[in-house]
């Protein structure tokens, strides 16, 4: 899918925060620019440790940059305290109030901003039609479960129709079930409210099912941006392939580049025409990558070959671990049909076609 530009809610320009002094200083984030359009669900993805929330602490206004400036909508939010920013966070552990009512809960913020009774009886009155709690209004918020104490939390952030959502992990408490619920929830409230969300997660399962865009992250950088598509597909750096999905990694001598494409000898001698990353720089030798969906197995001869070392059913699909002549190890996924096994047994003399579209250099 190509990317459509669309106008920035938050643009972060050179962003650098570092925490501590001397020995122990830490930079939880290097120097870091993004442009978040609006309207997008917007994925921070990353280990745990690499920034993301420290940035969300940022843009949020609960933490100041060392550096660098932060724009909403063009305006400089530097000197707008947290309760001044149109944004809201959604944190991890919600933060309600037990005490009160699920319509309390989710009221509360407007009162405190002074709307009149009328006004804010109606937007509590919309946002429980929204998260589909109003049979639940009633109820504190101690006596309701997990996945409805995230829709009041949610409820609350957005009842005063923030032009931005912070969602910090909002999902990791939750049962695999209800998290999977939650993710289609999060995905039609978005689209339902046009609001610009920023989402945190480490789970690229998660990143890859909601997001219109991903920033992978590492160690306060942001290594790639782009469409879950590119980014799954088109992986940049060999940490980007890494985290996200599984993926071959083979070694590959350059001899040059034709139609925007690299020419890859891999060890096995075999050459392929491969694409390349963004930034990538020609050089003599690199790494290509390829997903082990867009490998064949074949039981003649293929751009690779090697024995069969392992196999694992996975009901959809079958992993093939394969142990290539030049030693390096790789996987080729094979979708099941119902009436036949994956059709190679462990010891099997393989070969792999990979292909030209299934190959891309990485630019590290
Ligand atoms: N207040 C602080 N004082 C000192 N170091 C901090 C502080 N807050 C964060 N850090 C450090 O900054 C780095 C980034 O932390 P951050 O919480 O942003 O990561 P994260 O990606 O959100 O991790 P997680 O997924 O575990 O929440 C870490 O090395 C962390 O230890």
């Amino acid at each position: 899918m190509p990317e459509q530009p669309g106008k920035s809610a938050i643009e972060v320009r050179g962003v650098r925060k570092v925490f501590g002094t001397g020995e122990s200083q830490v930079a939880a984030l290097d120097t870091i620019s993004v442009s978040i359009r609006e309207n997008e669900f917007f994925t921070l993805l990353g280990p745990s440790g690499c920034g993301k929330t420290t940035l969300l602490r940022l843009i949020a206004g609960f933490d100041f940059p060392s550096a660098g400036e932060i724009l909403l909508h063009g305006q400089d939010i530097a000197p707008l305290p947290p309760f001044k920013r149109p944004v809201n966070t959604v944190f991890q552990n919600y933060a309600l109030f037990p005490h009160m009512t699920v319509a309390e809960n989710i009221g509360f913020g407007l009162e405190m901003l002074g709307k009149p009774k009328a006004d804010v009886k109606a937007r509590v009155a919309e946002m429980l039609k929204l998260v589909k709690m109003e049979a639940l209004s009633g109820r504190r918020t101690s006596q309701i479960s997990g996945g409805q104490q995230q829709r009041v939390a949610l409820a609350r952030a957005l009842a005063p129709q923030p032009k931005v959502l912070l969602l910090d992990e909002p999902l990791s408490a939750l049962d695999f079930k209800l998290r999977k619920d939650m993710q289609i929830e999060l995905k039609r409230l978005q689209h339902e409210t046009g609001i610009t969300f920023i989402f945190v997660t480490h789970d690229q399962e998660e990143a890859l099912t909601m997001s219109d865009r991903i920033a992978v992250m590492s160690s306060g950088k942001i290594l790639q941006v782009g469409t879950p598509w590119d980014i799954y597909d088109k992986p940049a750096e060999r940490f980007v392939a890494d985290f996200i999905g599984e993926t071959n990694f083979l070694t590959a001598a350059i001899s040059g580049m034709a139609n925007g494409k690299a020419r890859a000898t891999l060890k096995s001698g075999a050459t392929i025409d491969a694409t390349v990353a963004e930034g990538f720089q020609p050089k003599d030798n690199a790494t290509v990558v390829v997903r082990p969906e867009h490998a064949k197995l074949t039981s003649s001869k293929g751009d690779l070959s090697g024995t069969v070392e392992n196999i694992v059913y996975f009901g959809t699909d079958t992993h093939i671990h394969v142990r290539l002549d030049s030693s390096e190890a790789f996987t080729v996924r094979q979708q099941n049909t119902r009436s036949a096994g994956c059709g190679f047994e462990r010891g099997d003399k393989v070969g792999i076609s990979i292909g030209n579209d299934a190959a891309q250099v990485l630019r590290d």
